[in-house]
């Protein structure tokens, strides 16, 4: 077995419960539908690695810290869960052509069965847009929790996905092709290699807001150039998988010591934000300068930037406090304060996000409390594609319609891309992000997203649409097949009670219930009692972050002699939450216990001086 495999493996030894013959046994063979022949790619061969790195025991730099990259981390198979590897598959993948072009047509076909010869009348699915427009509308509810749960899922989705795409030589270049203004699919979906796979957009009267013809998206970089040799593209995670602060530090030495200041601190700019960095896709307009961080997406939104900037200024706070009691060097300041809030972030997300997000039936289930943690060196850490795909996407349902600035309503519109706001009210969107209701987490996604993303000069993007664009993309087989994988039932017709109401919705779209997309399918069921998700995504999600947490040898519970920390480091360790960092990283006055939950009687607001101290006493 080895790196890049289809590594389902470790599932049967952590989650017997779970546990099925069926999607555990190698590949999974499609369901035979009436004139669908699957296409076997497999059984997954190994692939050649990357780079072939080697971790000797006795190397100190990597036998003690994480290194920047995310090798080393198992030492069996040192590339797993590093930076620019692969995005590991539950399922076998479902290209039109069996290895690399996008998933485009519908189970609904005709075909004429002969002996030698199969010839079927194919039918497209329906538009990625047109699915948006169907499924994803409009409907704000708020929720019981804050922008704060959105908040923190985007910064952590930011430590371990980004999908490598293509750079476009040209602004434009998918939606400029003559097939294209005529109404056709790009040539590009057709055939293995093609870089372009732009949205169509239908116009019928159900459609709002959009009077274009095609929604640029360029296709995920393919891993590697071989796709000719009959194995199915993959695509690449330009993250460490890790929750190892990678969003902070880069995933890459360049980027790293980039970031990187004197005497082991992280570099800043004045009024102690974010450094200064390359402008990219950040919005210029009435900012002084756009930021550089570990990870690049930093300005998509300025709540996300707040985060970055808390977690570079809580590194130098500690940096500072280890500096002031010891007399370690500028590496050592450097590699202590990264251990530190590497531990923080793991701690903030199981404790007190996750279980926000599943209930605490699926917590137990998947071993995902604090304590009783024991490394397993079989678990390939690795993101999966279906969770950076669909499933961890389910965030962008809790985005808002907007934040309160100031005092005043700002569109998010007007915020993507935008770091104009943090360099004038970093206060108020913190502050915003702890008072303001996040949406629920349904089907349902704000059309500042849908139809006013990224929005320049009147032509705005949907989030939805690119979702589910890009799972076609990635070749995920459709829901149902996720819904078998996760040993759940499969949804026979669209009136099954699984797909909540939005039946007659996704029959007015898809042919077929095997059709259904499974980021469209997957937001469409209902919470689960006690959680923000319903049971694909809690299955999808739960098996990810257990794999993150028993597939990673530095986890901050790890008994690992020198991987891990003292028994009094822990402890302090396991007093810090989210709310104490805020308070101390902005000085803030108050705030309520669990940041994730609107101040209510069970979630009062407390003195930031009642909460208990960053202890660094342990340390030395
Ligand atoms: C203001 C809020 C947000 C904006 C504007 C935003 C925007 C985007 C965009 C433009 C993409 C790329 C879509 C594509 O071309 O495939 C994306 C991907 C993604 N988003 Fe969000 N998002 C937001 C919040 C969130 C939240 C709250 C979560 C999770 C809780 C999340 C999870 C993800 C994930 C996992 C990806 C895939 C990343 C990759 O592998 O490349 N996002 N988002
Ligand atoms: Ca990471």
């Amino acid at each position: 077995q080895s790196y890049g495999e289809e590594d389902t493996s470790h599932v049967m030894t952590l989650s017997m419960e779970l546990a099925q013959e069926s999607k555990m046994n190698g590949v999974y063979q499609l369901r035979n539908n009436t004139c669908y022949i699957p296409y076997y790619v497999g059984p997954y061969i190994t692939y050649p690695t990357e780079s072939q790195s080697t971790c000797p025991h006795d190397d100190q730099a990597t036998r003690i810290y994480r290194t920047i990259n995310g090798t080393c981390n198992n030492i069996l198979e040192p590339q797993l869960g590093q930076s620019n590897g692969r995005f590991k598959r539950y399922l076998q993948a479902e290209y039109d052509d069996g290895y690399s072009s996008p998933r485009i047509y519908s189970r609904n076909r005709t075909c004429t069965d002969y002996v030698i010869y199969r010839k079927c009348i194919k039918q497209l699915l329906p538009s990625a847009r047109t699915v948006s427009a169907a499924i994803h509308t409009e409907y704000n509810i708020s929720s019981p929790n804050t922008v704060m749960l959105m908040q923190w899922g985007q910064f952590l989705d930011h430590d371990f996905t980004a999908a490598a795409i293509v750079q476009p030589a040209e602004e434009n270049p998918c939606c400029n092709h003559s097939d294209v203004r005529a109404g056709k699919l790009h040539p590009d979906s057709f055939i293995s290699d093609g870089q372009c796979f732009p949205i169509p957009i239908v116009q019928d009267p159900s459609d709002r807001h959009f009077n274009r013809t095609c929604m640029n998206f360029i296709r995920s970089k393919s891993i590697d150039d071989r796709i000719g040799f009959f194995r199915p593209r993959e695509q690449q995670n330009l993250l460490t998988a890790f929750i190892d602060g990678s969003n902070v530090y880069g995933s890459d030495d360049t980027t790293a010591s980039h970031l990187r200041g004197q005497n082991g601190r992280m570099k800043t700019s004045g009024n102690n934000l974010l450094p200064r960095g390359n402008d990219g896709d950040c919005i210029r307009d009435n900012a002084p300068y756009c930021f550089a961080a570990g990870d690049e997406r930093v300005h998509v939104f300025p709540g996300l930037t707040a985060m970055h900037t808390a977690f570079v200024r809580l590194h130098n706070y500690l940096v500072e406090k280890f500096d002031n009691h010891t007399t370690w060097d500028g590496e050592k300041l450097y590699q202590e304060s990264r251990k530190v809030v590497g531990a923080i972030l793991q701690r903030i997300t199981y404790t007190e996000w996750l279980p926000e997000i599943l209930n605490s039936y699926t917590m137990h289930q998947y071993r995902l409390n604090e304590g009783g943690y024991q490394y397993n060196q079989n678990v390939n850490p690795s993101i999966s594609g279906v969770f950076g795909t669909a499933a961890f996407r389910f965030g962008h349902s809790l985005i808002p319609d907007f934040l309160v600035i100031d005092g005043q309503e700002k569109p998010s519109r007007k915020l993507f891309n935008n770091p104009q706001h943090v360099f004038t009210s970093l206060d108020s969107i913190v502050a915003n992000l702890l008072s303001n209701p996040a949406q629920m987490r349904d089907r349902f996604v704000s059309r500042e997203v849908s139809d006013h993303l990224f929005e320049r000069n009147g032509i705005g993007f949907d989030l939805p649409a690119f979702n589910i664009q890009r799972g076609r993309d990635h070749g995920l087989p459709s829901y149902n097949m996720f819904r078998y994988f996760c040993g759940l039932p499969e949804v026979t017709s669209f009136n099954s009670s699984y797909l909540g109401n939005a039946g007659p919705s996704l029959q007015s779209v898809y042919a077929h219930v095997d059709d259904i997309d499974v980021f469209a399918g997957g937001m469409s069921e209902p919470n689960l009692p006690g959680s923000n998700l319903g049971p694909l995504f809690s299955c999808i999600i739960a098996q990810q972050f257990q794999d993150l947490k028993y597939g990673d040898s530095f986890w901050y519970e790890t008994s690992d002699q020198q991987r891990g920390f003292k028994a009094a480091e822990l402890a302090s360790i396991k007093k810090i939450g989210l709310s104490k960092v805020l308070c101390q990283v902005f000085n803030l006055v108050k705030v309520q216990r669990n940041p994730f939950k609107l101040v209510t009687n069970t979630n009062p607001e407390v003195l930031c001086d009642s909460l208990d101290d960053i202890d660094l006493t342990p340390w030395y």
